[in-house]
């Protein structure tokens, strides 16, 4: 089974994170992005994500974290960027469930377990975030 890379999107607004419910996953939230396509490199893929699903054009970004995670379903190399500008007021378009919360709270709220290392960092140093 070869690695699915995928690209992730935290946008931070003042002290809060814009966290979403994957389709299918019931009590497990996610931070929006998505699989990258085999001709589209990490930002194609982050910036083209996050038009499809929250409807918005990055501007301002950078390169937070990288993830390789392997479990007996799936092996993925996640990429997580923060996200400080963009153009457009984020909504799910897919129709999930979606809120604003405070980085603070972030420890009330189910992740994948790939994510957990990125939601520690998120919780540590919020001024380090800009
Ligand atoms: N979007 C997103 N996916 C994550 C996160 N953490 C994590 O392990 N993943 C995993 O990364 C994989 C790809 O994410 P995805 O399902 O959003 O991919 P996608 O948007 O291209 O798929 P889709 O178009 O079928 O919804 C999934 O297995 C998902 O569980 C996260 O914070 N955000
Ligand atoms: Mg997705």
């Amino acid at each position: 089974m070869n690695y699915t890379k995928v690209a992730i999107g935290i946008l931070l607004k003042k002290n809060k994170v814009y966290i979403t419910k994957g389709k299918y996953k019931k009590n497990i939230w996610e931070f929006p992005g998505g699989k990258v396509k085999k001709h589209e490199n990490i930002v194609h893929a982050l910036k083209r994500e996050l038009l499809e699903e929250v409807g918005i054009l990055i501007l301002k970004f950078r390169f937070f974290k990288y993830v390789k995670y392997i479990s007996l379903k799936k092996k993925l190399k996640l990429y997580f960027f923060l996200i400080n500008k963009w153009k457009g007021e984020p909504y799910s378009k897919e129709g999930h469930v979606y809120i604003w919360i405070f980085l603070y709270n972030l420890k009330f709220f189910n992740f994948p377990l790939a994510n957990d290392s990125v939601i520690h960092l998120l919780k540590k140093d919020i001024h380090f975030l800009k």
